[in-house]
């Protein structure tokens, strides 16, 4: 299959995914174009047999780029198989009140773009202390303590689970 990942990324690890994602389905036989979000506008998606969009949450919204991609593309995603890929650290946890405004977030996003994406898929992201100026370090420690995660501010903490983000991209291409 001929397939596109678009991604947004703050801090590095929607796009250490979507390469992931992009490595894995390349090795699976698939053709898989991966580009930054704001150079997908020029995309042609019927090229496409399958479309990935992938963006982190931060303070409950996906980066501005993604929004905008997935507004001017809303009437064509809807032509191809599409999948939203959404990045969180409320992904990494089972609290039912977290998890509840996770989805207000997607079907925030889904609202402002027009897009209601048929397949949802939620990752778990990092602590990416590494990428934090004093002020970010500061609230994702404090953050980090609320869901008594330790974390150290010299090293990064990746939640990440790839073993399932295998087989939930195997999962979204079956029956192609
Ligand atoms: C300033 C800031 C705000 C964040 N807000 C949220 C949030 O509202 N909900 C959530 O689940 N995760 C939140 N996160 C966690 C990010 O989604 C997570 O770190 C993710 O891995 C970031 O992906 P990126 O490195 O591709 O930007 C936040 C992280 C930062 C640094």
């Amino acid at each position: 299959m001929n397939i596109l990942i678009a991604y947004t990324s703050t801090e590095g690890q929607t796009r250490k995914i979507a390469r992931y994602a992009a490595d894995y389905l390349n090795g699976q036989g698939h053709s898989v174009e991966l580009v930054g979000a704001k150079d997908a506008h020029d995309a042609e998606l019927a090229r496409f047999d399958a479309v990935l969009l992938a963006g982190s949450v931060h303070g409950g919204k996906y980066q501005k780029p993604l929004i905008a991609l997935a507004k001017s593309k809303a009437a064509a995603l809807a032509q191809v198989r599409s999948a939203f890929l959404s990045v969180s650290l409320t992904a990494a946890g089972t609290d039912a009140d977290e998890w509840a405004g996770l989805t207000a977030c997607v079907d925030r996003f889904a609202k402002k773009t027009g897009w209601t994406p048929p397949t949802v898929m939620h990752v778990a992201g990092a602590f990416r202390f590494s990428e934090y100026d004093f002020f970010k370090s500061w609230a994702m420690r404090w953050i980090a303590s609320q869901k008594n995660e330790q974390v150290d501010p010299h090293e990064d903490k990746e939640f990440t689970d790839w073993a399932t983000l295998k087989k939930t991209l195997d999962t979204w291409l079956l029956g192609a």
